[in-house]
């Protein structure tokens, strides 16, 4: 229907209900027209050519006098002006919605006073700003703002302060430093490279190596150097692959990844002792830890070439050379026994060129004393680290754990020390874990995940 307003002609007062005339009618008390009154002047007729200051809700409003379309249809957004149109566009917040409301509103509130309710999540609109509700944690934090509630943080300060790390070697902007100090990579895993042989068993070599990296939550690479036939009762066959394709391995992962730190494991032979000097000396091999695998802890040989190559090779450009104390007897060509020999050895070993040298009394040391020693030197200064002896059987691949979590450390940014340590607290939390794995028969490996839940839990 279309109302149209005529020019200047005075429109009649509208019909009126006979509630509103009794002045009775709801939300009007008192305020309607009073019956007629005998011999009293009527009341004055409110001019209607007088502008109303009182505007009416816009659903009740008039629709303006507009010209006629002349028969063309109105379409799309065009459509909201037909002059015909009663009802707003959108919906007016007063109208109740109820397929839109998340639970009853209580029914004696009025319309007019639907605006003093609160709105709230599933009225109305749609939209939702921030995460779902339901993924949000069910227990509000005390306070007025939760997380920064001056009880729950005990006195410490709101946020540990951001800065990259003293040594950090990726780039400050990578590095991130947790509230205990430790420095965090929040935008991508630091990156790490194994050079070392696979063992089929997998606890020790390679296999060893990427569990160690993955701990961390470090971006594990491999360059193989040896494939071994072993288990945990010993090795039954090895083979050494070719130095072309060790070289086509480095060039693949050092051309491409940010490789952190490296580490290296079983070489083999001489061959690949030069090959991986080549590439130290070229500087491309960042934080190389050396651990020098000459014989397995069964007893099997893994090494064929001139022990003294390795210090030759490699002494300088290594950051951390980590022999056990087979190996360091090897390399020096001497006999080490006890706590002190072995800080004798470390200062020794040190004169080759090494940053660091650690020095490990697991195997082969007094298996009745009730702490493990290892001994660094480092930067000129001797250090022993002990911890308590693990009763287990279960020690297989502990070496090549412990030079790679110290890889990995020094990927994400620790300093060598404190890589060194923190290294071996994770070694020996890995043996304690293992200690009623039965893995085979012989000497089983550790636990590389321990404190971690499995992610199919
Ligand atoms: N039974 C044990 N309890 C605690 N720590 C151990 C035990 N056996 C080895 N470790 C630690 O494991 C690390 C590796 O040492 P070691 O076993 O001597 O090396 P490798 O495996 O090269 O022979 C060292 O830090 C050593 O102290
Ligand atoms: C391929 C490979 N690399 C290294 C080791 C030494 O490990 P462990 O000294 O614990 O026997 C090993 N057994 N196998």
């Amino acid at each position: 229907m279309l109302h149209r307003r005529t020019g200047g002609a005075h429109r009649p007062p509208r019909a009126r209900s006979l509630r509103h005339r009794l002045g009775q009618a709801r939300g009007h008390r008192g305020r309607g027209h009073p019956p007629a009154r005998p011999g009293r002047t009527p009341r004055r007729r409110r001019n209607p050519c007088r502008r109303r200051l009182h505007r009416p809700a816009l659903h009740q409003r008039r629709p303006r006098a507009r010209p006629p379309t002349r028969g063309r249809r109105v379409r799309g957004r065009h459509a909201a002006r037909r002059p015909d149109r009663h009802r707003p566009r959108r919906a007016q917040p007063t109208q109740p919605r109820p397929h839109l409301r998340s639970r009853p509103r209580p029914r004696h509130l009025r319309r007019r006073h639907r605006h003093r309710l609160r709105r709230r999540a599933g009225d109305g609109t749609r939209l939702l700003r921030g995460p779902p509700r339901h993924r949000r944690h069910p227990r509000r934090r005390p306070g007025a703002h939760g997380r920064g509630h001056a009880g729950r943080r005990q006195g410490r300060s709101r946020r540990p302060a951001r800065r990259a790390h003293p040594q950090a070697p990726l780039g400050e902007s990578l590095l991130r430093v947790r509230r205990d100090g430790r420095p965090v990579n929040r935008v991508q895993p630091p990156v790490a490279l194994t050079v070392a042989g696979s063992d089929s068993g997998g606890g020790a070599g390679i296999q060893a190596d990427l569990h160690t990296f993955a701990a961390h939550r470090v971006h594990g690479t491999s360059v193989v150097t040896a494939i071994t036939a072993q288990n945990t009762r010993g090795v039954t066959a090895a083979a050494a692959v070719g130095a072309d394709l060790v070289r086509a391995q480095l060039d693949a992962v050092l051309g491409d990844f940010p490789v952190a730190a490296v580490k290296t494991g079983m070489l083999g032979g001489d061959e690949l002792l030069a090959l991986v000097a080549e590439y130290g000396r070229a500087d491309r091999l960042p934080n190389l830890v050396v651990d020098p695998v000459m014989v397995t802890t069964t007893g099997d040989a893994l090494f064929s070439g001139d022990p003294a190559a390795y210090l030759a090779e490699l002494g300088p450009l290594v950051t951390l050379l980590t022999p056990n104390l087979v190996e360091a007897r090897q390399l020096l060509g001497r006999e080490i026994d006890g706590v002190e020999d072995m800080r004798e050895a470390a200062r020794a070993l040190a004169t080759f060129g090494p940053r660091a040298v650690l020095v490990k009394g697991g195997h082969g040391a007094d298996a009745d004393s009730a702490d493990v020693v290892d001994v660094l030197w480092c930067d000129g200064q001797l250090l022993d680290l002990a911890a308590p002896r693990v009763a287990t059987r279960n020690d297989h691949g502990t070496g090549c754990t412990l030079a790679s979590a110290i890889a990995a450390r020094l990927a994400l940014g620790h300093p060598l020390p404190q890589a060194v340590a923190g290294a071996k607290v994770y070694v020996t939390e890995a043996l304690k874990a293992a200690t009623d794995w039965h893995l085979g028969t012989g000497p089983g490996p550790v636990h590389h995940h321990h404190g971690r839940r499995s992610v199919a839990l």
